[in-house]
């Protein structure tokens, strides 16, 4: 018998289950998604409609995204702006970057400097001096910004000034690079300031920016792997054109040439000079005949247009994966780079000076070659020949000489006729450089980026001083700095700065609406952050500006995060004592705008200061007492100075009718309300007080009282007068209180009893209307009853002191009631005016 078997049961579930049921589905047609359309249907049309709202603007938007246009060949390389405080690393980065992408080495960082990085894409570097208005030029042109700030210093002011300006530029992208990380020596520390720094850094920029670390050099370069990386995100990062920079074309000058004729510069040295500038046009296109702003120079007319052929293309489009080596293109034209430099009209062959080999010289030399080489040799020596020799004995050219040169009108005069004249007025201040200086300022006038080289081409003796200005700060304050001290944010007090920068206005100007401005002045400064103050301080003999944060304050490890804590604290101790000394030495004279504005910085650091110690912290709570004191004080000597800006305005200020009319009392709460100025006060007031004092004064002083009848102008008041008074002393209170009682808020129950006495006059008017009685109520009334009415306003008077004393007890009792109301009401009557 043949023995059945039970039939294997298949799996009910598990995947192997549910594959076959896909694939059952797929065999009937039957679509595996549950898809049941009215699920996803709206319930409400209000939202239906602000669903659909919301996707079409998504949509607009998607298609108002500026791009890059791509139809007049490849875009222009995008410009990396690698900008931070002086000494943290710029050229450095470059160079590195620039080795990294071309395996080129690069001796000189100057102008742009183009390398193709990617099939697709070609980034230009630019370098940006420590100088405001290259800040602000770098700022315009900017696609990527890579801010550079020494780790082991913290921020620093250059940062935050170059985050203000580029906020009022269109934000371009921005990394941040942290350098100087070999100093720590905790590695705890160090882990600890980068947090720091980082979190700080995203308040400034937005959460999660991107920040690097370098984190030290290796045979004085960085570490290739980090700065592998660093590339990397570079060539990837994306970088959305902003849309004014799209409808505007722009230029970043990465050479330039003057094509003037010789001869016409040769006859006037200040003629119109014709300048060829070279590099990628940006933005749209250039109409021809349109006027070009050159950044630091102005308007110019722009001859032509011309296009060239690119000096570093991109690689050909061939399906292959990177860079071929002879593809890693970079061109510097200003950074010294390859041999030779093809021009619009000429090829110009670089050979390093240790490679010229000049014809040996005469030991004698002078003009005395021709005749030593006639001796030596017994011939007549070759005429190009003694030429060259002379040549290459000549120092300098006879420009330099006549420009060297002066002429000493007046003995012992240390001024000369040729400075003035060649470098105008406003150089004057730069007398006091040395030649030295001015030596190393010259050549740097060709460094930098767009603005130093334009400048360079209208050239002028005191431009140098704009490109370079980072040096000429340290150089000209290592004298005047010699410890601590705290400034207004942005600018620096120091004197010989602020010398330095009135060099700035001429060239450092920028056209806002038409107007040439000066973008030294403290007007324009840039919106500043209250949470944020400025320390001076002088470090690794350079003046470096550290940029310190409220929450920063607290910590007591900011100051110098290599350094250990104690020192910390004591350095701002120091730095409190000191900025007190600093400003309480010149507490009785009147400050000048100068030291107004110290003043104010400092009664903001008083108040910083709040924020400076925890309790539990460092500084016990005795010592913060004393510091709290001693800033009281400090504030006391401010008020000093405010004093007498006080009395000063007060003497300036014209009568206040409101106090003529209302009295004292109601404009006591304004702080300039008219005070007459007391005998004092007039004594010790000086001269140029004695310009704008009142003329009605000066009268009234000369006149010891009296009017001054003679006056044309004085007021007629001969009809209405009070007895022995003129109306025209309007500052005799007798007169005032007469005037104030005729208006709507003075006493005139007083007036009118005052009227009665004067002229006698009321029962003459009580007589005159009689009795008569009031048709609507039925009420009598009888004229010419002065008792009576005397006693109606008694019972009056009664019973508003009832009610009054009524409402007390009521209010008493609501006060006992809530008392936390009554204290509201008392805090609030405290600060009510
Ligand atoms: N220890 C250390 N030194 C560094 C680091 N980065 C740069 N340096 C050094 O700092 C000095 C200044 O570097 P630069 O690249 O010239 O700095 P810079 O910002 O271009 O300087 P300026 O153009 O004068 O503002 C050089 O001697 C560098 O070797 C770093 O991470 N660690």
């Amino acid at each position: 018998m043949e023995q059945s078997h039970k039939a294997h049961r298949g799996r009910q579930a598990g995947p192997s289950v549910k594959k076959k049921e896909r694939t059952d589905k797929k065999k009937r047609g039957i679509s595996n998604d549950k898809h049941n359309p009215k699920a996803f249907a709206f319930n409400s049309s209000v939202k239906a409609k602000r669903l659909q709202a919301a996707a079409a603007e998504k949509d607009q938007r998607r298609l108002h995204v500026p791009t890059i246009d791509r139809s007049n060949g490849e875009p222009a390389p995008y410009v990396i702006v690698v900008q931070g405080p002086p000494q943290v690393g710029k050229t450095l980065v470059i160079k590195s970057l620039v080795k990294h992408y071309t395996k080129q080495n690069l001796s000189d960082v100057r102008g742009p400097i183009t390398v193709v990085s990617g099939k697709q894409r070609r980034l230009q570097f630019v370098e940006c001096p420590n100088d405001m208005n290259a800040m602000i030029d770098a700022a315009k042109f900017a696609d990527l910004v890579l801010l550079l700030i020494d780790g082991s210093y913290g921020f620093e002011m250059e940062t935050f000034e170059f985050l203000n300006i580029l906020q009022v530029h269109g934000f371009p992208k921005v990394m941040g690079v942290l350098t100087h990380l070999d100093k720590f020596k905790d590695v705890k520390k160090l882990r600890k300031t980068k947090q720091r720094l980082k979190h700080r850094f995203w308040t400034e920029i937005y959460d999660g920016a991107k920040l690097f670390y370098l984190s030290g050099l290796i045979h004085g370069k960085y570490s290739k792997r980090e700065i592998h990386n660093l590339a990397r995100f570079i060539s990837v990062a994306k970088f959305r054109p902003l849309s004014w920079r799209t409808s505007h074309p722009y230029i970043l000058v990465d050479r330039f040439e003057d094509v003037t004729p010789p001869e016409r510069v040769h006859e006037d040295q200040k003629c119109d000079r014709n300048v060829t500038l070279y590099g990628y046009l940006r933005g749209c296109n250039f109409k021809k005949g349109t006027k070009v702003h050159v950044a630091g120079v102005g308007d110019c007319h722009l001859a032509g247009v011309v296009r060239l052929p690119d000096p570093c293309p991109l690689p050909s489009a061939a399906k292959k994966k990177g860079l071929r080596e002879k593809e890693k293109l970079f061109y510097a034209p200003m950074s010294d780079v390859g041999d030779l430099l093809y021009d619009k009209d000429a090829v110009y062959i670089n050979i390093n000076d240790h490679m010229v080999q000049f014809s040996k010289q005469n030991d004698d030399g002078d003009g005395d070659d021709s005749k030593a080489i006639e001796a030596k040799q017994g011939k007549a020596p070759d005429v190009g020949e003694v030429l060259v020799k002379t040549l290459q004995n000549t120092k300098y050219s006879i420009n330099e000489k006549l420009e060297q040169s002066f002429i000493q009108l007046f003995r012992g005069n240390q001024r000369n006729v040729t400075n003035l004249t060649d470098k105008g007025e406003h150089c004057s201040s730069e007398e006091e450089s040395s030649d030295e200086e001015i030596e190393n300022d010259v050549p740097s006038t060709a460094q930098g980026m767009c603005i130093g080289n334009e400048q360079g081409l209208f050239n002028c003796d005191a431009l140098a001083d704009t490109v370079d200005s980072g040096s000429h700060t340290d150089s000209s304050s290592d004298e005047d700095v010699t410890g601590m001290k705290r400034n207004r944010l942005d600018r620096s007090s120091d004197k010989s700065l602020k010398n330095r920068n009135d060099s700035h206005v001429i060239i450092g100007t920028n056209l806002v609406d038409g107007k040439v401005k000066d973008m030294s002045d403290s007007e324009e400064e840039p919106p500043l952050k209250c949470n944020m103050r400025e320390v001076s301080e002088f470090q690794d003999g350079r003046v470096r500006r550290r940029a310190i944060f409220l929450e920063e304050d607290k910590e007591s490890n900011l100051k110098d995060p290599a350094g250990s804590d104690s020192e910390d604290d004591s350095q701002s101790d120091k730095d409190i004592s000191e900025s007190d000394e600093c400003y309480s030495e010149d507490e009785d004279q009147m400050p000048g705008f100068e030291e107004q504005e110290k003043y104010y910085s400092t009664t903001k650091i008083g108040k910083i200061s709040d924020f400076e110690r925890e309790p539990g912290g460092a500084v016990n709570r005795r010592e913060r007492l004393a510091k709290d004191e001693n800033r009281d004080d400090f504030i006391g000597d401010a008020s000093k100075w405010k004093e007498n800006l006080f009395s000063q305005t007060i003497s300036k200020k014209k009568i206040n009718l409101m106090d003529i009319v209302y009295g004292q009392s109601a404009s006591i709460s304004t702080p300039m309300s008219f005070q007459q100025p007391t005998e004092d006060s007039d004594g010790d007031d000086s001269d140029e007080e004695e310009l704008f004092k009142l003329k009605q004064n000066s009268e009234k002083k000369k006149h010891d009282g009296h009017l001054n009848v003679e006056d044309p102008n004085a007021d007629d008041c001969t009809k209405s007068h009070v007895e022995g008074l003129q109306l025209s002393d309007w500052l005799n209170q007798e007169i005032i209180e007469s005037i104030r009682d005729r208006v709507v808020t003075g006493d005139w129950s007083k007036a009118a009893r005052r009227g009665e006495e004067m002229d006698g006059s009321d029962e003459d008017d009580d007589t005159a209307y009689g009795d008569f009685e009031d048709l609507e109520t039925g009420e009598e009334y009888k004229g010419g009853d002065a008792n009576a009415s005397l006693e109606d306003s008694n019972n009056f008077k009664s019973a508003e002191e009832e009610r009054r004393l009524k409402k007390l007890a009521l209010r008493a009792k609501f006060d006992a009631k809530y008392p936390f109301c009554f204290l509201f009401s008392m805090i609030l009557s405290f600060h009510s005016p």
